[in-house]
């Protein structure tokens, strides 16, 4: 039956799905979606049955030769005209944000405008994808390159940037001519439903875009096995982007996967010292540690260790953790969910049974509001060695491992000894150091003498275990068009 985004049962709100530019309600299962300050029902998310996906992919696969003709001003239009819509829902939305993710306000604000800048840099490029024209051998003949959409994009979604990644995946399949079935994550449906809604209302035609909820291992799963699917990207753990890329090498599916990281964070001794401490903390504690880029080991030269220890630690303790909605000025909000924060508590006594020493924090943080949500000490482990736990598996909270370094050849070989290599960061003034870093450092985003946050034009690619492919900028775009080969003869 046709619904609007959401209705109202029991005083709560129920949100929908959105298939061929209709809100559907479904038979499927109703989820919880709760606010981990609070631990309180927010809203509830219809979930889809594979009845349903198949549903959102037929439709997205009927809109794909009409969206697929429009030329690329015609596209780009609409997608200016979602970015508008995006930014003048810009505060409802962070808030929205904040109360089914947990990061503070102003975070969220820089969540959504992530989203537009994804949006706008894709609907600004729309006429560059270019293909070539090759001399052919045959005096009489061309050779054409084109480049033409794939079809239908699955984008499968996680929960530490409700909106941002969903501009990630919609911005260039749509700008390239391809139509999407979103798939966002389980812990924050909402964000996701929302920005489909300002899609229908910025005139994108039916099927366009899609939505289903699901869990990732049903739905999911579903989804990137239908013959309807061309390509699948999605962003998550390593865990799950396994498992996808196993689903879709059975169908010879293209994969795109943004996955887990374990970036290091050096500081040698000519490092700036208050620089290197802010970075140090945004890239860790910000959205409670839960971002792939995240400052999740660090490596600090024997010269400046003690300096940078004790300001670190002084910055640390004077964090502030809270309910972001109620106070604005918290530094931190909750981990997502209670299994988030127990896994990081079981990480925290593990790496200290391994000889780690801890600093501060180190426990899961109690009394008043804090019993409602999920919230969890900033921490510091000193004495750690590069063979521990800790400093080889991806935390994704607000945990950080420091240990003392000789030099930039010992910070680089345990910088570069993980199976993840998405980003890595490096404070230094010696131009030598750094003019080495892209022969030495194994790492596919470096961040030099500041902190994390990558720009629309670069592009987000991990190494190893970290992903597959990579996402925006030119080369990110790229992934959402095929080439064809015409061998035209004219004589
Ligand atoms: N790269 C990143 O930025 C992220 C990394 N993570 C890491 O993953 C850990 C667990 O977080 P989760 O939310 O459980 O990540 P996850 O990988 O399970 O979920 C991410 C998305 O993938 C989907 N998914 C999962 N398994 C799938 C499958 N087999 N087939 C199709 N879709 C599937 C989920 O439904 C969700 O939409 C975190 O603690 C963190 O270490 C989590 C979120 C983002
Ligand atoms: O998923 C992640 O954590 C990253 O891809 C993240 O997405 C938006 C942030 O700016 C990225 O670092």
């Amino acid at each position: 039956m046709s619904q609007s985004l959401k209705s109202q049962q029991d005083g709560v709100d129920v949100y929908n799905q959105f298939i061929g530019g209709q809100w559907l309600t479904g038979d499927g299962e109703l989820l919880d979606v709760l606010n981990p300050a609070t631990g309180e029902v927010i809203a509830r998310a219809r979930l889809a049955d594979e009845k349903l996906a198949d549903q959102a992919l037929q439709a997205a696969q009927d809109a794909f030769p009409a969206w697929s003709r429009k030329t690329a001003v015609e596209r780009a239009d609409h997608l200016y005209r979602l970015v508008e819509l995006i930014q003048e829902n810009r505060d409802r939305l962070a808030r929205l944000i904040t109360t089914e993710q947990g990061k503070p306000l102003s975070e969220s604000d820089a969540d959504v405008g992530m989203c537009c800048d994804l949006i706008r840099f894709a609907a600004e490029n729309t006429r560059r994808l270019e293909g070539d024209i090759i001399p052919a051998d045959d005096p009489d003949e061309q050779i054409w390159i084109q480049k033409v959409p794939h079809g239908v994009v699955v984008g499968i979604t996680a929960w530490n940037f409700p909106a941002a990644l969903i501009g990630r995946k919609l911005g260039p399949a749509l700008a390239a001519g391809n139509t999407i079935v979103l798939k966002p994550s389980e812990e924050t449906p909402l964000t996701a439903l929302e920005l489909v809604e300002l899609a229908r209302q910025a005139g994108i035609p039916d099927g366009v875009v899609n939505l289903v909820n699901g869990r990732g291992r049903d739905i999911g799963n579903h989804l990137i096995q239908s013959p309807i699917t061309q390509l699948v990207s999605m962003t998550g753990s390593v865990r799950g982007g396994r498992e996808i890329n196993k689903a879709a090498a059975e169908h010879l599916k293209i994969v795109r996967l943004e996955l887990g990281g374990k970036a290091p964070f050096i500081v040698l001794d000519d490092a700036d010292l208050d620089p290197a401490v802010d970075a140090a903390i945004a890239s860790r504690y910000n959205n409670c540690g839960q971002v792939c880029t995240c400052n999740e080991r660090m490596y600090v030269q024997s010269g400046i260790y003690d300096r940078f220890l004790e300001r670190f630690k002084q910055r640390v303790e004077a964090l502030k953790v809270g309910n972001p909605l109620t106070d604005k000025d918290v530094d931190m909000g909750p981990k997502i969910n209670a299994k988030e924060l127990d896994k990081i508590h079981d990480m925290v006594e593990h790496a200290q049974s391994q000889g780690a020493r801890l600093l501060t924090g180190g426990k899961r943080l109690t009394g008043g509001d804090y019993d409602k949500g999920n919230y969890y000490a900033p921490t510091i482990l000193t004495d750690v060695d590069n063979d521990m736990d800790i400093m080889k598996e991806e935390i994704f909270g607000p945990v950080a491992p420091i240990m003392k370094v000789d030099g930039f050849e010992q910070a680089m070989a345990y910088a570069n000894a993980s199976e993840y290599g998405l980003s890595a960061y490096v404070f230094t003034q010696n131009v030598k150091h750094l003019m080495a870093l892209t022969r030495e450092l194994d790492f596919g985003e470096i961040y030099v003498n500041r902190g994390g946050g990558e720009s629309v034009q670069g592009f987000h690619k991990g190494y190893r275990n970290s992903g597959l492919g990579g996402e925006d900028g030119k080369y990110g775009l790229e992934a959402y068009v095929k080439s064809k080969t015409m061998y035209v003869h004219y004589s």
